[in-house]
C-alpha cells in the first residue's frame, strides 16, 4: 500500500533545521522576518545581499538611525560569481565578518552555488537541511524557469525544498499521494498544479474548487491554474503519477498582521 506524504508550511510557522537562500529579487520585511526567524542558516546568492541590505537600511532609516536591523539580520554567507553584489554591500558585510565567497563558474547559477554550499555543510555535519528559497518564482523568465527546473531536479536527491515570494509559495510534489495541510490565515485562495518537466501526469485531487479524477495533465493539454482552495477544508489531497509543481498564493502578510492585532 502506498503512503501519502504530508505537507505543512512549517517554514512560515516554526523554526527548524533549514537554510534560507535569499535571491536577487524584491521581498517584504514581513516575509523576510518570518523566514529568517524560522531558519538555522541564512545565505545570500550574490545580489541577494543587495536586496537584504537595501531593505534593512531603508527600514532602519524610518525607525532609527542605527545599524541595529542590519546587525540583527546578518547573513551567514554570501556566495556567487559576485558580478551583482555592490562594493558598499560587500565591504559592509565583510567588515562584519560575513564570508563572501566567489565562485566564477559560468555553468552554474548563484542559486546552484548556494545549494552546493548547503550540500558541503551537510556532508561535514552528516545531516540534511530543509531549504527555503526566497524569490525565484518571479522576475526574469529565464531565471524563473531555472528555479522551476532546478527544484524539479533537486527532488531526486532531497525531499524538502520550497520557494517563497510575497505572492506565492511552491514546491515539487513527487510521484505519489500527498496531503497538504492548509493554513487559511497564511494562504490566499488561488493555487495551481503545473506539469513542468514531464510529458504528462494523471491527477486526482480532493479539497479544491475544481477537482480532477484520474485526469491527464500536461503542458500540451490541461494545466490546472487559477484553481481555488475551499475555505471550509483544512487539507488538499493530490495523487500524481509524475512529479508536479504545486503553487499556492500567500496572503498579504501586512494585512495579516493588521488582522491579528485587531
Ligand atoms: N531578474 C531576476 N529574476 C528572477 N530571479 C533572479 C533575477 N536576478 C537574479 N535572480 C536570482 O537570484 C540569484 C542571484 O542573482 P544575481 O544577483 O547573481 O543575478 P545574476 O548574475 O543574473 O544571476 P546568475 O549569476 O545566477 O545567473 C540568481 O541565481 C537567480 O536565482
Ligand atoms: C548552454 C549555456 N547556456 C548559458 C550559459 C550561461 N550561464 C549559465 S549559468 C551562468 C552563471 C551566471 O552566474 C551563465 C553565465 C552557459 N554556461 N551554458
Amino acid at each position: 500500500m502506498s503512503q501519502s506524504t504530508c505537507w505543512d508550511i512549517d517554514f512560515l510557522k516554526s523554526f527548524s533545521q533549514r537554510v534560507l537562500i535569499i535571491l536577487n529579487q524584491p521581498f517584504s520585511f514581513q516575509l523576510l522576518e518570518l523566514l529568517w526567524n524560522n531558519s538555522r542558516w541564512r545565505y545570500c546568492a550574490d545580489g541577494g545581499a543587495n536586496r537584504l541590505y537595501d531593505l534593512l537600511r531603508d527600514k532602519n532609516k524610518i525607525d532609527s538611525d542605527s545599524e541595529e536591523l542590519l546587525n540583527l539580520y546578518k547573513p551567514d554567507l554570501i556566495k556567487g560569481d559576485l558580478d551583482s553584489i555592490r562594493d558598499d554591500v560587500k565591504d559592509f558585510y565583510s567588515s562584519k565578518g560575513v564570508s563572501v565567497l566567489k565562485d566564477e563558474d559560468q555553468d552554474s547559477t548563484d542559486l546552484m552555488k548556494c545549494v552546493n554550499e548547503v550540500k558541503q555543510m551537510e556532508k561535514k555535519e552528516g545531516r540534511e537541511y530543509e531549504i527555503v528559497i526566497l524569490g525565484g518564482l518571479t522576475g526574469r523568465l529565464d531565471q524563473t524557469i531555472h528555479t522551476l527546473s532546478y527544484l524539479h531536479k533537486l527532488r531526486k536527491e532531497r525531499s524538502r525544498v520550497f520557494a517563497a515570494t510575497d505572492d506565492n509559495i511552491g514546491w515539487v510534489l513527487e510521484t505519489g499521494e500527498h496531503i497538504i495541510h492548509i493554513d487559511h490565515s497564511l494562504l490566499g485562495q488561488t493555487c495551481g498544479l503545473l506539469p513542468i518537466g514531464i510529458d504528462e501526469t494523471v491527477l486526482t485531487t480532493r479539497g479544491l474548487k475544481w477537482n480532477l479524477t484520474n485526469h491527464p495533465s500536461s503542458f500540451d493539454g490541461l494545466v490546472s491554474t487559477s484553481n481555488h482552495l475551499i475555505p471550509e477544508e483544512d487539507s488538499v489531497y493530490i495523487k500524481t503519477t509524475k512529479p508536479i509543481w504545486w503553487t499556492v498564493e500567500l496572503r498579504d502578510l501586512k494585512e495579516r498582521e493588521y488582522q491579528t492585532a485587531k
